[in-house]
């Protein structure tokens, strides 16, 4: 196994500081003249003390599939999580995914093709997931696919036709979960924080969930209460490795981080890799997949394929450095959730970086490859009872708001 020194070049403090936190309040908290949440347009159609199935279903920027997981939820309190499973996508489905990337219109035949094949897929997926079991879902939340995010144009594209994938199960779908939030400009992400947040009751806190798929994205949660966050994505997670071991080698990945540990850190080129203006930036921030393609590619060009991948593992791990850099109190351990948990090359890098013990969310009992579908069902709940699923400390929203649309069959 090698070892990967922190760089001496690189400066476990960001340029900037972070604003002083505001903490992350409940809708009540909102200001009296705060216009009222935007997006959710259902009120609640049963006793808010019941609880509901709910589906959630998440296609991730990896774009390795959709997960689904079934939980029961009054959106609020977590009774209880079910199965859980990811339909890989085909081959076809996934180019043709991959190069809609960058699309802000979908009103075209393509854009409403794919919108209506990843709505039946899901609706696939959601069936996949309840063969055996004997339950009907209340609801279903549904992410879609994120094409393109731009929070500062406001901006911010989920493909998947909502409408459609309520008709095909018969089930309400709560979809547009980004929408309302950078529509009064907030980030739009991460929006799992407000879930984290309700799994972690009871665990010993300042506690850090971190994320690694595609991009990676970080929750802090306080000693002061369950609305005491912050949240932001720290920066590529697996996308920029997988695409680097798609390019030279034509896997989707970089299994066990093979790859990585055969190789060498180029320790110059990681400086660079981290001289980014993103890193600087106070949080709460987000980013679009593609956003730090470029950068990258001028970066690790003439690299061997194993140099490449432990140079990019080490870019995963060092803007969780950053980030850790950004958090108001140092968190007393990470838990790890997402792909990249499997990945021994990342885990290892991140245990000797990070100063807190770093495992993955199994080690409290969750489920890492489902958390991100169970999130959206919980906020699909909370959509339904108009509670809040981003917060001034998670996105930057100016007050804790109400996200999402419901489609009914
Ligand atoms: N055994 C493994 N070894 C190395 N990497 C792995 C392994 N299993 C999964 N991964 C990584 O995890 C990625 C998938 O992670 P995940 O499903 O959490 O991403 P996602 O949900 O699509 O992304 P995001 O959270 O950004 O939306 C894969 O693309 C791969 O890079
Ligand atoms: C715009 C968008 O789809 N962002 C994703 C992406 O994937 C990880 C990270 O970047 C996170 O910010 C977000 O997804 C998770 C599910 C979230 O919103 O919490």
């Amino acid at each position: 196994m090698i070892m990967i020194p922190f760089p001496k070049g690189l400066s476990r403090t960001p340029a900037r500081r972070p604003p002083a936190r505001r903490p992350v309040g409940r809708a009540a908290d909102a200001p009296r003249d705060a216009p009222p949440a935007t997006a959710a347009s259902a009120t609640p159609d049963r006793d808010p003390a019941a609880t509901w199935l709910v589906v959630g279903l998440m296609s991730g920027t990896s774009m390795d599939g959709i997960d689904a997981a079934l939980i029961e939820t009054d959106g609020e309190m977590i009774a209880g999580r079910g199965p859980a499973i990811t339909l890989p996508y085909d081959d076809t489905l996934r180019a043709r995914l991959r190069a809609m990337l960058g699309r802000t219109d979908l009103g075209d035949d393509e854009g409403r093709r794919l919108g209506r094949d990843l709505a039946l897929r899901h609706a696939q997926a959601v069936r996949t997931l309840l063969t055996g079991a004997a339950v009907t879902p209340d609801l279903v939340g549904f992410h879609g696919h994120t094409l393109w995010h731009d929070p500062p144009a406001r901006l911010t594209v989920q493909a998947g036709d909502a409408a459609l994938l309520a008709r095909e199960l018969g089930i309400p779908v709560v979809a547009d979960l980004r929408q309302a939030d950078v529509a009064a400009g907030g980030e739009g992400a991460p929006l799992a924080p407000v879930y984290h947040a309700a799994l972690a009751a009871g665990l010993e806190r300042p506690l850090a969930v971190l994320n690694v798929g595609g991009v990676a994205n970080v929750t802090w949660i306080g000693a002061d209460g369950p609305d005491d966050l912050l949240a932001f994505d720290t920066g590529p997670g697996n996308g920029p490795l997988d695409d680097w071991v798609a390019r030279h080698t034509g896997e989707s990945r970089d299994t066990d981080g093979r790859l990585a540990l055969s190789g060498r850190v180029d320790e110059a080129r990681l400086i660079r890799l981290m001289d980014h203006p993103y890193f600087g930036r106070a949080a709460p921030k987000s980013l679009d997949r593609g956003d730090f393609d470029a950068h990258i590619a001028g970066i690790v060009a003439g690299l061997s394929v194993a140099d490449g991948a432990a140079t990019l593992t080490a870019m995963a791990a060092a803007a969780v450095v950053q980030g850790a850099a950004l958090l108001p109190r140092p968190p007393l351990r990470w838990l790890v959730t997402g792909g990249g948990r499997h990945n021994p090359a990342l885990m290892d890098t991140l245990a000797r970086w990070l100063d807190a013990p770093v495992a993955p969310v199994e080690a409290v009992g969750w489920d890492g490859d489902a958390l991100e579908a169970q999130a959206f069902a919980f906020m699909a709940a909370r959509c339904r009872r108009r509670l809040p699923i981003t917060f001034p400390g998670t996105t930057g929203a100016p007050w804790p708001l109400v996200g999402g649309q419901v489609y009914q069959p």
